[in-house]
């Protein structure tokens, strides 16, 4: 983790705000309490005025309990007051009777870090609500028993009364709680997340929720007809290939089976369950309980997301169909939006982003750069001659190059870079956190891969190079993207004039 780029804290209240904090690099502790000095307030009677202390140190965010009346847990493990723990990814913190989950995630598109507390409604809030419907219920059944309970039939008829009430009461609590957790599932996926962001936190929150052990999102690549897992929950890595239809591997029937149904399946027990005796579940490595949920739109299913407990039977109940088909229409929702972005960032031909997308990335880069001191660098990629390619062998063979010389600029870029097609036959990869140096290191990998590409044209073998030209961000280019553009522009004019097949970095001086 970098100290210099920002980091936030961010949580869901009660009223479904979501809240936001800077961390780092403006603030190196905040305080978490009941009290208006605390610089998150949580009005919960159960968190002390101030109740817990978050910082950064090396390792990553750190927890101080400050001597809470009521302590902290973390995953169900009391805090000893004043001594700093680090908080991994995915667990979850108790304040008091407070839950909160918390889960770190690095934005792709803004490398930013944030570190993001989800608590679902107070304890409190249902105590409270509880109390009071208990005490109508209480209050109710002594005027009953007062007035009419002086013979066998009535005090039977208030007694069943009663039992309907208590009924009422606790399912109209689930509801509310469900209604609750639906909404700040809502709030957080409504957030502008990318694909595999939005189905690990879809899936961890629905995870959570039903208490579930493991889980995977399978989704539809309709490009290739294929189905791909995009997030894994404590599962191993799972080999997914819909065309082996005769593996009799569980999860993967089930979650075909959902595929072609479009409805939730709830298996409450997969040993008890004759119908899947072939598949003998707990040996193939599915689990005792089991849910799958079909992600919908416009009537096709477009993913699944499959949930199992595999201790515990019955994990998963009819009951809680209502709550699921909610969730997944949040969800499905949330993912049709981030397909339709998706789309619309990418080039159709090679998959890589476009240039408009390019463009406001490196926009924002910039600022960062100048902002935290950061290196940043800049490649262009031009492949070379490439009119012969298409004069010899057609546009369609031509089509094929680009295809094959995108999917090695992908096979090399880390997580934080952004590659795009710039028109043409141009690319552009954009470096954070890297130096001109270090630039000149990756392209030269790219160039050397290229060069050992072959695409086979009947019985010929095509080849092709590529000149690239890199430029790294100084302070002189201020906040304007042309500038560096421009600089990796003339280096690559340098590649091409010194005769192709090369990597030129930037060596010119700004003047201010
Ligand atoms: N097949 C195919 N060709 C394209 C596409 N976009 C641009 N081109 C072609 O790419 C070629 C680029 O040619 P030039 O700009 O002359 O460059 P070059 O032949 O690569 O030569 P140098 O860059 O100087 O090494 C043109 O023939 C364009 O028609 C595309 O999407 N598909």
């Amino acid at each position: 983790m970098t100290p210099n780029t920002n980091h936030y804290l961010s949580w869901i209240d009660v009223d479904n705000e979501l809240h936001c904090e800077v961390l780092l690099p403006s603030k190196k502790k905040i305080t978490i309490g009941r009290s208006e000095q605390a610089d998150v307030e949580v009005l919960n009677t159960s968190v002390s005025r101030q109740h817990l202390e978050l910082s950064w140190h090396d390792e990553g965010l750190q927890v101080k309990d400050l001597n809470s009346s009521y302590g902290t847990w973390i995953d169900s493990v009391k805090l000893p007051a004043n001594e700093y723990k680090t908080l991994v990814a995915d667990s979850e913190m108790k304040l008091g009777n407070l839950s909160m989950w918390y889960e770190l995630r690095r934005d792709n598109e803004s490398q930013e870090m944030f570190q993001t507390c989800f608590h679902p409604p107070t304890v409190n809030d249902e105590i409270e609500l509880s109390s009071e419907f208990n005490d109508f219920r209480v209050k109710l059944l002594f005027l009953l028993q007062e007035n009419f309970g002086d013979n066998t039939l009535n005090v039977q008829l208030i007694r069943s009364i009663d039992d309907e009430l208590y009924q009422l009461i606790n399912s109209q609590e689930l509801r509310l709680k469900e209604q609750r957790i639906l909404n700040s599932i809502s709030h957080i996926l409504n957030r502008s997340l990318t694909l595999s962001e939005l189905l690990k936190t879809a899936l961890n929150l629905v995870s959570k929720v039903l208490n579930a052990e493991r889980g995977f999102v399978v989704i539809k690549d309709t490009n290739v007809d294929q189905h791909r897992i995009l997030a894994l929950r404590h599962f191993d890595q799972l080999n997914w290939n819909c065309n082996n239809k005769t593996t009799h591997d569980f999860s993967h029937a089930l979650v075909e089976k959902c595929f072609d149904q479009n409805k939730i399946l709830i298996i409450g027990d997969t040993e008890l369950n004759e119908a899947l005796d072939d598949i003998n579940p707990v040996k193939q490595g599915g689990g005792r309980s089991v849910v799958v949920i079909p992600l919908v739109q416009e009537n096709l299913v477009i993913g699944v997301i499959y949930l199992d407990n595999q201790q515990k039977s019955h994990n998963f109940n009819q009951q809680q169909i209502p709550f699921l088909t909610t969730f997944a229409a949040h969800t499905s929702i949330a993912l049709h939006n981030t397909l339709l972005y998706k789309r619309a960032i990418t080039d159709d031909l090679t998959q890589l982003f476009t240039r408009q997308h390019v463009d406001e990335v490196l926009a924002q880069e910039i600022i960062r750069a100048q902002r935290y001191q950061q290196p940043l660098s800049l490649l262009i990629l031009d492949l070379d001659h490439f009119k012969r390619i298409n004069d010899s062998y057609g546009h369609t063979t031509g089509d094929q190059v680009l295809q094959k010389f995108s999917a090695v600029i992908k096979q090399h870029v880390r997580e934080c870079d952004l590659a795009g097609r710039f028109g043409g036959e141009e690319f552009i990869v954009i470096l954070p956190d890297t130096d001109l140096v270090g630039a000149h290191a990756f392209a030269e990998r790219i160039r050397k891969a290229t060069a050992k590409m072959v695409i086979v044209k009947g019985n010929q073998n095509i080849k092709v190079t590529v000149s690239i030209g890199a430029a790294s961000y100084q302070a002189q280019h201020e906040e304007n993207a042309l500038l560096l553009l421009e600089d990796a522009d003339k280096a690559l004019y340098q590649a091409k004039e010194q005769g192709r097949n090369r990597t030129v970095s930037y060596s010119g001086q700004h003047l201010n």
